[in-house]
């Protein structure tokens, strides 16, 4: 395939395609349209939807093999020239005008005016839909560009805000004091900021080839598998004895330590083979542990591609126990989920309380794992053809094998009464919580604000994620989860090698001039609770306000002055 040559195809024709409904995105300068091979894609479809009309090279370069990638070749249907500015993905909301019979194409050459408010493809004077949405983030870009920030709010207070309506036009001056707050923090992002980011970026990741941190050293993983089995063992020795509780205390162990290497060969970090690691996954996290590699997977992979967006990422979907956004109170659509998420009474009277509640509701974290995983195996919400069409089975034979030697072996056989059966359940159970609370604290205090989409790839991951600062001889207990931003620049690399990684990212960020957020564990721990406090207070305001606009709408007790 490699002396073929493609035809350059113009924005305006991109943009049409993908108004009927190709799912088309750019990877080096190559126009890929990915419609057949959704189904098929190990990363689910929703990993591929959220980089329709974008130039996903760093995304797609990040996240596959080198094998993925030259299979990606295929779905090529021809080249761009110039660069490529990014539309917003149909679902994210983006609108993408269709084409028109007897459109003139010519007249496109693809390069364009990034700071066009109009569409940048250029309008043509047949046009049918003047407004375009797609073009909304390029004026605020523009205005970020030119310094001005995206409105004259200040950043000191919300709570002067007027009550003046039901409460929205608060929402949205917290929304808009976030993302100046970020605009101010973060380099600018106009295109030559942007780009000089990419190629800093882009030499790191040559960088970190050239250093070999790509190579797992197996011996890392003899040092895991030891610990494992050392408390496996002491587990099942407990067990013997008759110390249920200390039993049931190294069996939550042994979880809390698998947890980090199912993560590792989720992200092929381990032998870089997609089914070696996928069964090294399967094995740990089904056959062990009871829960589902393929839905933490098809969670994951949004997770890494939208980061932090409240109506994109699961990961900080958790309606209506925990909101670490503002942006919550608005009912707003989950695309992950394919349903609102209310912000109804119930989630009124969790999030009032939880700072509070927060790592209460983290204990039980796994028991929530259970019913997400077998929802999405029994379901088949993975992908049913392609490479990975028979984890769903092995995963079943998996759950299968787990609740056998747990459920039946050990609480059913080797625990003689009810009241013992409980606390063995309830403690193995509880004793991962921290795995838990390192996930959240990755992400939770991080900004939640969009950017638009010609936000680079490295800036959005540094601006979305903390790293725990810790010695080396705690690694074992983070479990490569302390360098969270570090993986998600580069999530392939393998977990034992991020600690040797860490110093080149940290020049990195000093050179391109993105923070580098690094947080102690309990500095971290406080910053996610102070995160939950903020946004429970604005809740709190929120209600005020909705109150007074009630009061006053009431025609009987309404009192106008
Ligand atoms: C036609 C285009 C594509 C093809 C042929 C393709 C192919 C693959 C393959 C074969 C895998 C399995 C893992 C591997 O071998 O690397 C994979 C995983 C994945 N893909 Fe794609 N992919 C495509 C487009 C995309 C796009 C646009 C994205 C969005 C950034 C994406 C995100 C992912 C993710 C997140 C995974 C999971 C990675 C992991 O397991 O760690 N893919 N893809």
């Amino acid at each position: 395939m490699g002396g073929r040559t493609y035809p350059v195809l113009s924005r305006r024709k991109i943009e049409g395609l993908i108004a009927e409904g190709r799912s088309i995105f750019i990877v080096n300068q190559y126009v890929l349209k990915a419609d057949p091979w959704l189904k098929y894609h190990p990363g689910g479809e929703k990993a591929i939807l959220h980089m329709v009309g974008r130039d996903a090279t760093d995304e797609v370069t990040a996240l596959h093999s080198i094998e993925a990638q030259q299979q990606m070749n295929r779905y090529r249907i021809g080249r761009i020239e110039g660069r490529w500015t990014n539309f917003i993905p149909p679902i994210q909301g983006g609108k993408f005008r269709p084409l028109l019979d007897d459109e003139d194409l010519d007249n496109d050459s693809g390069e364009c005016d990034p700071y066009s408010t109009e569409t940048s493809s250029g309008l043509s004077s047949r046009d049918p839909s003047p407004v375009f949405d797609n073009a909304e983030p390029t004026i605020r870009n523009r205005r970020a560009a030119d310094g001005v920030l995206p409105s004259a709010v200040s950043t000191s207070s919300v709570s002067s805000v007027e009550p003046d309506d039901d409460g929205m036009s608060y929402l949205d001056t917290i929304t808009k004091e976030k993302t100046t707050l970020d605009l101010e923090k973060y380099p600018s992002l106009d295109f030559e900021t942007q780009d000089a980011i990419v190629a800093k970026y882009h030499a790191l990741a040559q960088r970190i080839k050239d250093e070999d941190l790509y190579r797992c050293n197996y011996w890392d993983y003899a040092i895991e598998a030891t610990r494992y089995s050392i408390l496996f063992g002491l587990s099942f020795l407990f067990l013997h004895w008759g110390w249920y509780v200390t039993s049931a205390i190294f069996l939550g162990a042994v979880w809390h330590q698998l947890v980090f290497t199912a993560h590792d060969a989720g992200h092929m970090g381990i032998t870089h083979d997609f089914h070696t690691d996928s069964v090294i996954g399967i094995i740990i996290a089904d056959f062990l542990g009871g829960l589902s590699i393929g839905w933490w997977k098809h969670n994951h992979n949004v997770h890494h591609i939208v980061t932090n967006a409240p109506e994109h990422d699961p990961d900080i979907e958790h309606m209506p126990f925990l909101a670490v956004s503002h942006r919550f109170f608005q009912n707003m659509r989950s695309t992950y989920y394919d349903r609102v998420m209310e912000y109804d009474a119930v989630a009124k009277m969790s999030l009032r309380v939880q700072p509070y509640t927060y790592y209460i509701l983290l204990l039980f974290g796994r028991l929530n794992l259970y019913r997400l995983s077998w929802d999405y195996l029994i379901m088949g919400r993975g992908p049913r053809k392609g490479p990975a069409w028979w984890h769903r089975w092995l995963e079943i034979a998996g759950q299968i094998c787990f609740w056998t030697w747990y459920g039946y072996g050990i609480l059913y056989k080797s625990i003689p009464t009810n009241g013992d059966r409980f606390w063995f359940f309830l403690i193995s159970q509880m004793v991962p919580m921290p795995v838990h609370a390192q996930i959240c604290l990755s992400h939770f205090a991080m900004s939640t604000s969009d950017l638009g989409p010609h936000e680079s790839f490295p800036q959005k991951m540094l601006r979305t994620t903390m790293d725990i600062d810790c010695p080396k001889w705690l690694d074992f207990f983070h479990g490569g989860l302390q360098f969270q931003a570090i993986h998600h620049l580069f999530p392939r690399i393998p977990r034992h090698n991020l600690r040797r990684t860490q110093k080149l990212v940290q020049d990195f960020c000093n050179e391109v001039g993105i923070p580098y957020a690094l947080y102690g564990f309990v500095d971290g721990n406080k910053e996610v609770v102070g995160t939950l406090a903020e946004v429970s207070r604005q809740a709190a305001i929120l209600a005020k306000c909705q109150k007074v606009i009630a009061k006053t709408d009431d025609p009987i007790h309404g009192h106008h002055h």
